[in-house]
């Protein structure tokens, strides 16, 4: 059995006194995608944000590749291999494509930066930023700024702004919201081939994203995973069509 990518132990998180998370016990696999799925307000944000270093847990301990990240800064944890996407688009927008994916191949090589490997590492950087956008599809528009890409271009764009730091666990936030159909399904296509490799933990309200490119689900309801499992085990759980999917799925 492989060692899980992020683990989660016991976590909770309370505001005030609300107990948003409410112990938490997750393994994602290494190199599988699993989605977080649930109703709104059951806590799948803060759980990211917690995984993320933007909050801190209340109680329990979450470990990235083995190691404990719990309470650790976002900067940190990306160090050590974890990167995130975000609900709002975080790009560049007066910055070309490939300056923006530019930037977030630099933050690989940063710690490596010193007077005598400038050049070397200048080589490392326009090469990552070219294999990253291949890598969303981007190569076609390189010149463009960010700000002039049609909207799914945007999202792919902010995928590969993930990706740069070199992370090898990769988190995306409602990677399909806002989009068509067509725009979707390119978009499902882009996300399986990118994390080729990698882990990724995706919350997504689209059930038809989350079933074709999964491996795992997790349900969350108010604060507590009532499920984890293949999308089969997953879609004929009573307690989560109950709960959730009886909802989305008529
Ligand atoms: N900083 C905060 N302070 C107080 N309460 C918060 C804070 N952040 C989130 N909450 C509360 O935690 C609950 C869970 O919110 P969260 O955004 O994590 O849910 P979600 O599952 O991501 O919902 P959605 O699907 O709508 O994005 C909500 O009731 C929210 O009001």
């Amino acid at each position: 059995m492989t060692q899980a990518a992020i683990e989660l132990a016991g976590l909770k998180k309370r505001f005030g006194d609300n107990e948003i998370i409410r112990g938490v016990d997750l393994a994602v696999r290494e190199h599988e995608r699993h989605a977080l799925i649930g109703p709104n307000g059951a806590g799948k944000s803060t759980l990211f944000h917690l995984i993320s270093g933007l909050y801190t847990p209340s109680a329990g301990d979450i470990l990235l590749n083995g190691r404990s990240i719990g309470g650790l800064p976002p900067h940190l944890i990306t160090r050590r291999g974890l990167s995130r996407s975000f609900q709002i688009t975080t790009i560049f927008p007066r910055l070309s494509v490939q300056e923006n994916l530019r930037i977030a191949a630099m933050s690989k090589h940063g710690r490596r930066y010193a007077l005598f490997s400038l050049a070397r590492n200048a080589k490392e950087v326009n090469r990552d930023t070219d294999q990253l956008m291949e890598l969303v599809r981007l190569s076609h528009v390189r010149d463009k700024f960010a700000g002039d890409l049609t909207y799914s271009e945007q999202r792919a764009l902010e995928i590969g702004m993930a990706m740069g730091p070199g992370a090898d666990v990769i988190l995306l936030d409602e990677p399909m919201a806002g989009m068509s159909r067509e725009e979707t399904h390119y978009m499902i296509d882009l996300i399986r081939n990118v994390t080729v490799g990698k882990t990724l933990l995706v919350v997504e309200h689209d059930m038809e994203v989350v079933f074709s490119l999964c491996d795992r689900i997790s349900v969350l309801v108010y604060g507590e995973l009532i499920a984890t499992g293949r999308p089969d085990d997953i879609r004929s759980n009573a307690r989560v069509q109950e709960a959730y999917l009886g909802e989305v799925v008529a």
